[in-house]
């Protein structure tokens, strides 16, 4: 793989940073202060914090931001319980799982409700829902941000318009962008309402079944039996994307988990509290990383600064992401083939896809007859610009379009 030199930096930090002389507990002190000191100015800790990591030139010091698949802060970071027992093996393998009791599963000191599986995929499944995403799920009659300027037959197969010539030797360079270049999001299920920051009864499709069934596996193993995915955002992010700070709160059932699936390249990824002057925590997701976002952590603020290429250290991560033959991939994982695997690895070896997977309503719960006057996703989180299919900037937010 080879790395431009922006990219290049990041990894000498990066490999700093995962170093056994790591001085992350210095490091956090320093964040401690930063954080303090802005919140006796009053200033938004969270927005400042984006800033700090988004930053380009200097790059950011990672120093402070916790790798679960690496060295763990143990006053931070603690083994999560899963219920082990409540899927079976065959279950999580049919997903592309593996057996839950080898996850390695974290709770983070002071977010309750927050859980981090490290790549708890099976070796060589990641790349089926590679291919889901990139070339299933954004098919009709799921939505897409391309829908809303183009007409539906230009916005019938991505993947047929793009996969050529994302297989092809010049790929990427000084050509324009494919169509699956240009995709940030996708809706699934009941589709997200960005003008009215609403799902409705009415604007629904049925929600994919194999990503319903991992979800019900995750959700599961986590203590949510009974999860229906209801609805899914997938969010898809070039080396220059990040996701503005937001809560999500649209859905009417705030008691069931958000499910939070990473493929590709890595993230930062902030979560801070339910108010922008709590300083947020700043984590690294790598490819197949789960998040699961419940209780009192549901509700929190969160936020996307920036995408990493994946680590040097990490290479073994993407070796996983070669296609298992059909004999090793069962269940509902139908094989990749290699032609399609050429323009998926071509895609994500510069982006990362994130599907949050939501249950809208409670059990028995259904639409209120006309949406609630002021649903506040605008407000507090707005992050996503309706007219030009790009994430925004919320208000005084620092974030930024994809
Ligand atoms: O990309 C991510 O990790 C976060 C996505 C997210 O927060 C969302 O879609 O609501
Ligand atoms: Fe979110």
């Amino acid at each position: 793989m080879s790395f431009c030199n922006f990219e290049r930096k990041h990894f000498l930090i990066y490999e700093k940073m995962s170093s056994k002389n790591s001085f992350r507990l210095g490091v956090n002190c320093v964040m401690a202060k930063m954080a303090a000191s802005m919140v006796e100015s009053g200033e938004d800790v969270f927005r400042k914090m984006f800033k700090f990591y988004k930053r380009r030139d200097p790059p950011p010091d990672l120093r402070g931001v916790i790798d679960f698949s690496g060295e763990l802060p143990k006053d931070k970071v603690t083994p999560a319980h899963l219920d082990a027992a409540a899927v079976s093996d065959e279950e999580a393998a049919r997903v592309g799982l593996q057996p839950v009791r080898e996850w390695r599963a974290f709770s983070l000191q002071g977010f309750p409700g927050f859980i981090f599986i490290s790549n708890p995929f099976l070796r060589g499944s990641q790349p089926f829902w590679v291919r889901q995403c990139l070339k299933i799920y954004p098919q009709k009659p799921n939505v897409c941000n391309l829908d809303l300027h183009m007409s539906p037959c230009d916005t019938q197969d991505l993947w047929a318009k793009s996969a050529p010539v994302l297989r092809s030797p010049s790929s990427g360079k000084n050509q324009p962008k494919t169509l699956l270049e240009k995709l940030h999001w996708v809706t699934l299920g009941y589709h997200y309402n960005w003008d009215s920051k609403t799902y409705s009864a009415d604007n629904h499709t049925p929600f994919p079944a194999d990503l319903h069934s991992l979800s019900v596996q995750v959700a599961s193993a986590c203590g949510f039996p009974g999860f229906r995915s209801e609805a899914a955002i997938l969010n898809y992010y070039r080396p220059d994307s990040s996701l503005g700070i937001h809560v999500d709160e649209s859905e009417l059932d705030h008691t069931r988990p958000l499910l939070s699936f990473s493929f590709g390249q890595s993230a930062i990824f902030l979560l801070g509290g339910t108010r922008r002057q709590d300083p947020p925590t700043a984590m690294l997701v790598h490819s197949g990383d789960v998040m699961v976002m419940s209780g009192q952590s549901r509700l929190l603020y969160h936020a996307v600064p920036r995408i990493l290429p994946t680590p040097r250290g990490h290479a073994a991560l993407l070796e996983d992401l070669c296609p298992a033959s059909p004999q090793e991939v069962g269940g509902m994982l139908e094989p990749v083939s290699e032609e399609d695997w050429m323009a998926c690895s071509a895609y994500i070896q510069k982006s990362r896809v994130n599907m949050t997977v939501r249950q809208v309503l409670g059990a028995g719960q259904s639409f209120p007859e006309a949406p609630p006057p002021s649903v506040t996703r605008t407000e507090i989180s707005g992050y996503h610009d309706g007219e030009s299919g790009k994430r925004k900037r919320s208000g005084s937010d620092s974030t930024n379009e994809t």
